[in-house]
């Protein structure tokens, strides 16, 4: 079996340069030195800190001190790259003979991550980048225009994307660790840790695989939902990096241990799915599946139109997958992650005997020993040489577009990446999976909880929209009246835990308008003649 490759985008370097005036949450804006330099009357104006949570219809920031981003950049950011500094410094070893790195170039990226974790901390002037590519560019466009460059009174989205990309820039400023991964650890860690439910889903996807009939084959795709719904609760960035599994039940060898089942836990975490459109999702894509079916066995010649009538090139493959060109949120993918899981599953080795949960009154120990499960790989096995057969036919594409590692929040994607958009308005629906996929699908806006996911997309619909969320940040729509008052009575950090999430939809598309921005190469509209496939961000 050829192992599956996906390209990496190449990386480049340059020197770093520094400046920096701060405004630290208790300092008092009239004694900085901007007000000094702004003439003894001159008030500077800038944003106070203040005891409350994000208030309605507002952007989520940091300087709303009971806000999750006031708790983030204050206190994960510290942990999330404390934690590389303590990797790099106890296994700068393991880390140079894998990148063929100096000890210079340790001792530099750990110098650059103290001094961003300062930043971060003590609210500093965002720096501009240094390397000299085009995104980086872009970047500093981006960072000159915000209307105050600090981390906590910039939007957080803003700049909690930047710390990831300014720990990108500390990689690419050094000369052996340009392609270093800082969370490769992390995620390899998580995966090998989860081995027991990845093979107890795969014997379930294995299953759904057989020919079976419509209601079984959508009751199957909300089975698939649901699963990547609370495998999102497996999120380094929520945990700071601790591994957290599926159960979160410590994974050890012996059978003392009951099943970690995420098919029963779909189950069991039922009344947590605060809005369940999976139903409707599921009509919708098999819909369009089955169209699209019929039009292949006719024979029919799939044309990507323009609205000016031309052909606007070959329609995209099946599947695509949207990943991130840099490492990014800790677990997010990479394409050498995407590669990692797909032969990593063709290479499983597991087989454990786990006790079945004691079933019904009878309780443990009684005279009867317990029910016992065999745990294996076989499935994951076939299952991974079945994805990357997928891969190696182009049936699965991973593409990894700047746009998804920028700041932006997806209302803006218009504007800032036409092309991309216009991509996506081939897509039969469009699968978001995450909490920061939410946060730009929402604007990072703190909107009514009650207000309907379209309009709480603000445009954002160049297909049908599907978006799977564990909530672990306080934002959220489309919630039964009265819902977010009861839950935050029980507990008022409930949207921080990944406790809870929702599968949401909304059908409704919306093309590019020439006043948007006129296609490239038509100078119109470009408009699908047939949706082809599912784009899974
Ligand atoms: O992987 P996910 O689900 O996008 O999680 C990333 C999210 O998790 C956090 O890192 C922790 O809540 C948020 O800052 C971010 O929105």
């Amino acid at each position: 079996m050829s192992k599956v490759s996906v390209k990496s985008p190449p990386t480049s370097k340059s020197s770093l340069e520094k400046s920096a005036t701060s405004l630290n949450e208790n300092d008092d804006p009239s004694t900085t030195p901007d007000f000094i330099y702004g003439g003894p009357f001159i008030k500077v104006q800038r944003p106070e800190f203040m005891d409350i949570t994000t208030p309605i219809n507002v952007q989520l920031q940091g300087t709303y001190k009971r806000s999750f981003a006031y708790h983030s950049l204050k206190e994960r950011f510290p942990v999330i790259l404390t934690k590389i500094i303590d990797y790099l410094s106890r296994e700068g070893g393991k880390v140079k003979s894998a990148n063929n790195a100096s000890d210079e170039d340790i001792r530099n990226l750990i110098e650059y991550v103290v001094k961003l974790k300062n930043d971060v901390a003590t609210n500093k002037k965002y720096d501009l980048l240094t390397v000299d590519t085009p995104e980086a560019k872009k970047w500093n466009e981006w960072i000159l225009s915000v209307d105050s460059p600090y981390y906590f009174t910039n939007t957080w989205v803003f700049s909690e994307c930047y710390v990831y990309r300014r720990l990108r820039e500390g990689c690419e400023l050094t000369k052996g660790l340009a392609n270093f991964d800082p969370f490769e650890d992390q995620k390899i860690k998580s995966f090998t840790g989860s081995l027991e439910p990845m093979c107890v889903v795969a014997e379930k996807v294995i299953s759904m695989m057989d020919p079976s009939d419509k209601d079984k084959r959508k009751a199957d795709f909300i089975t698939l939902l649901k699963l990547c719904l609370w495998s999102n609760k497996c999120d380094l960035s929520l945990s700071m990096g601790e591994q957290v599994t599926l159960g979160n039940k410590d994974i050890d060898a012996s059978p003392s241990q009951t099943l970690i089942d995420p098919i029963q836990m779909i189950v069991d975490y039922k009344d947590k799915v605060l809005v369940d459109d999976s139903n409707k999702i599921s009509d919708q894509v098999f819909t369009k599946a089955e169209n699209i079916a019929k039009a292949i066995e006719a024979n029919t010649t799939f044309k990507a139109k323009c609205s000016c009538q031309r052909l606007a090139g070959a329609p995209p493959p099946p599947v695509r997958f949207h990943v991130k060109k840099i490492p990014w949120f800790v677990s997010d993918v990479t394409p050498k992650d995407f590669n990692f899981v797909i032969n990593q599953c063709c290479a499983a080795t597991f087989n454990k005997v786990v006790k079945l949960p004691a079933e019904g009154d009878r309780a443990e120990g009684e005279s009867e020993a317990p029910p016992t499960r065999t745990v294996a790989d076989e499935a994951l096995k076939t299952l991974g040489s079945r994805w990357a057969k997928y891969v190696d036919s182009g049936a699965f594409v991973v593409m990894c577009d700047d746009f998804w590692t920028s700041p932006h929040v997806y209302k803006d994607m218009k504007k800032y990446e036409p092309n991309l958009y216009r991509k996506l308005q081939f897509a039969a629906a469009i699968l978001f999976k995450g909490d920061l996929n939410y946060r730009k699908l929402l604007g990072e806006r703190n909107c009514n909880p009650c207000i309907g996911f379209e309009p709480a997309l603000q445009g954002f619909i160049p297909a049908p929209i599907i978006a799977v969320r564990t909530v672990k940040a306080d934002l959220i729509c489309g919630l039964p009246k009265g819902k977010w008052e009861q839950l935050t009575r029980i507990d008022d950090r409930w949207m921080e835990t990944g406790n809870y999430g929702v599968i949401q939809f909304c059908a409704k598309a919306e093309a590019l308008k020439v006043s948007d921005k006129p296609c490239e190469q038509y100078g119109d509209t470009c408009k699908d003649d047939a949706c082809l496939d599912l784009d899974i961000v």
